[in-house]
C-alpha cells in the first residue's frame, strides 16, 4: 500500500504535494452506482476525462525528459521496461476493480504511442544538436 501524495483542497484541485502539480476537477455529483439517468453518467464521464487528460500530460512530460536523457537511440524502447509498467499496472488495476481487458490494451496503445513520441522528441533534438 503506497502512501497518498495528493491533497485536496478546498476549490476541489488535487495537489500533489511532491510535484506541486495541480488536477483541476470539477466536483464529483454522484458515484456510478447513485447515477440515475445518462445525464448523471456523461457528466461525470466528462469529468473524468479532462482529469486523464490532465494526468496524461504530465506523464507525457517525462517521456520527453526520457528522450533527453537516454543516450542511445536504441535505449528508447526498452521491452523489460514495458512489461514492468504494465505488470505494476495489472496490479493496481485489480486492487481498484479496473478490468485487465481494459486496462492492459490501454496501457499498451499509451505505451506505444509514448514511444513514437520518444523517438521524435529524441531525433528532434538530437538534430538540434547538429552544428551545421
Ligand atoms: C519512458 C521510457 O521509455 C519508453 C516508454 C515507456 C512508457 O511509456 O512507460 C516504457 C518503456 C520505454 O520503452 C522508459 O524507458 O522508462
Amino acid at each position: 500500500m503506497s502512501k497518498s501524495t495528493s491533497q485536496s483542497a478546498s476549490d476541489g484541485s488535487d495537489t500533489n504535494h511532491i510535484t506541486g502539480e495541480t488536477y483541476n476537477s470539477d466536483p464529483r455529483k454522484k458515484t456510478g452506482p447513485e447515477c440515475e439517468s445518462m445525464t448523471d453518467v456523461r457528466y461525470e464521464i466528462d469529468r473524468i476525462d479532462r482529469l486523464l487528460v490532465e494526468i496524461l500530460a504530465e506523464r507525457t512530460t517525462y517521456i520527453k525528459a526520457a528522450s533527453r536523457i537516454k543516450p542511445d537511440r536504441e535505449m528508447v524502447r526498452d521491452v523489460p521496461r514495458i512489461e514492468d509498467v504494465v505488470a505494476k499496472v495489472l496490479a493496481h488495476s485489480k486492487e481498484h476493480n479496473l478490468p485487465a481487458e481494459i486496462a492492459d490494451p490501454v496501457w499498451r496503445l499509451l505505451i506505444e504511442r509514448s514511444i513514437a513520441y520518444e523517438y521524435s522528441s529524441y531525433d528532434a533534438l538530437k538534430d538540434s544538436d547538429i552544428d551545421n
